[in-house]
């Protein structure tokens, strides 16, 4: 591996066109009049082009929640060899059966860097999850540390969605629908069944090689949409326009390209003798996105109060049950405190829903020890957290002026079931022993 070897994505990276909107009916084409007008499968698609649907919903639920794109691509994705079943490394998938579910505080490190040259998908590492691939509910939390870009090889998820959310390096995703370039601070969401491969764009700070390190959450369940806004009124939160897709461009390789297919928690795979990536041409509601989640319209108290963290979700996905989401995106991003008489940091909580938390960059103001970034932490159904003890007591005695918190980006993937681990992240070297302790010293105030 050398510096070089991402220069090549660097270069595709660089002043990439996008299609705006959250949700919108998008569409794209890489050479002029290769999108049919009209119609979606005309008798003889432009250009010669096969005209092929792929479908995010079953063809009858309502219309606001109907999800599909037209493709029109060189070769049908039909054209393909047998898929045979291939080594999963360390993904493991819903129904999560290898441990029991734990009530107990945990805390991780970063995921230790590969020995080996990894791309994106050797180097997937699932912690945990929840629900059942197979019957498309529930979610499941994977980390990745690659130090290789995908080559001659394609990957593609029927489980779920999976929003990439980067914490060191930027990825190049060349996707069926075009490519997006996406940096720490930003994420990727690839709907279920979308093609991509992930080429890494930075050196590792050594100046070794490429290198990246993120976390993923795949979605079994409804596809993530953004949250009702209520009173807060027609803007805020993550703003649709602020959802970027990509435009059309594609693959015109012939030649053996390995596509990966996870199906029902297991890898599968086939050698095909061209690129999958070869649409040239696609309009849809079911695309790939990539947000910056600096462009989040942070909303709180101004008057007293700390609120719940709901109120920062970026993205959720619905159950149906009203307001009980599956899993909730939620991003703690910069903003201002401003509450009187008021504990500001997050509250002490015992919560019926699981929140599983990662560190983009710097640090959060509910933890002054241990929470760094690339690490990550799980509270499970009922389990008791909160600011530790070195925050609750200097939050405790402060002066409240109005405070800028702009020195780090959390976020949770908060979930309606309790997690459970796999064997390799419950015993993984990298998991703190003692995170208990944050709250150990923990003394009583009281004063009858
Ligand atoms: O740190 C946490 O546990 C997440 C969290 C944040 C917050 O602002 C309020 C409640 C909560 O659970
Ligand atoms: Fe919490």
């Amino acid at each position: 591996m050398t510096g070089t070897d991402n220069e090549r994505a660097r270069k595709a990276a660089e002043g990439l066109a996008y299609s705006s909107g959250f949700g919108n009916e998008h569409s794209s084409e890489a050479v002029p009049g290769a999108l049919p007008v009209g119609r979606n499968s005309p008798q003889r698609a432009p250009l010669g082009l096969y005209a092929e649907q792929l479908s995010g919903s079953a063809f009858t639920e309502p219309r606001s929640h109907n999800r599909r794109s037209w493709l029109y691509r060189i070769r049908p994705s039909a054209a393909h060899p047998p898929f045979v079943r291939a080594n999963r490394g360390e993904i493991r998938s819903a129904p999560f059966t290898e441990c029991l579910p734990d009530p107990n505080r945990l805390r991780w490190d970063p995921l230790p860097a590969p020995a080996d040259p990894t791309d994106f998908v050797d180097g997937l590492w699932t912690l945990g999850g929840n629900g059942d691939a197979t019957q498309r509910t529930g979610m499941a939390v994977h980390l990745y540390h690659v130090n290789a870009s995908m080559e001659r090889r394609v990957f593609g998820n029927a489980d779920g969605e999976l929003l990439i959310v980067p914490e060191r390096g930027g990825l190049l995703l060349r996707t069926e629908f075009g490519l997006l370039r996406v940096e720490p601070g930003h994420v990727a969401l690839i709907p279920r069944g979308v093609r991509f491969r992930v080429e890494l764009l930075d050196a590792a700070p050594d100046g070794t090689g490429p290198t990246a390190r993120g976390y993923v959450c795949e979605n079994y369940g409804r596809p993530f949409e953004l949250p009702h806004l209520g009173p807060i009124g027609a803007n805020g939160l993550a703003n649709a326009r602020d959802f970027l897709a990509p435009t059309a461009a594609y693959e015109d390789v012939e030649g053996p390209v390995e596509v990966v297919n996870k199906f029902c928690g297991h890898l599968w795979t086939a050698t095909y003798d061209h690129s999958p990536l070869d649409v040239v041409a696609w309009h849809g509601n079911h695309v790939p996105y990539v947000y910056d989640l600096r462009r989040f319209n942070v909303i709180g108290s101004i008057s007293y109060d700390h609120p719940d963290p709901s109120i920062f979700t970026v993205l959720t996905s619905p159950s149906d049950t009203p307001g009980l989401a599956g899993v909730d995106f939620v991003v703690f991003a910069p903003r201002w405190l401003v509450g009187e008489d008021t504990f500001r940091p997050p509250y002490f909580h015992r919560n019926v829903m699981t929140e599983y938390m990662g560190l983009i960059e710097g640090a959060y103001d509910a933890k002054a020890v241990g929470f760094v970034p690339g690490g990550g932490s799980l509270h499970n159904m009922m389990s008791a957290h909160g600011p530790d003890q070195e925050t609750f007591e200097r939050a405790s005695a402060a002066e409240l002026a109005p405070q800028k918190i702009d020195d780090g980006l959390a976020f949770m993937f908060e979930t309606r079931w309790p997690l459970t681990l796999t064997e390799q992240a419950r015993d993984a070297g990298h998991r703190q022993r003692g995170y208990d302790d944050v709250w150990q010293g923990l003394q009583r105030h009281f004063r009858p």
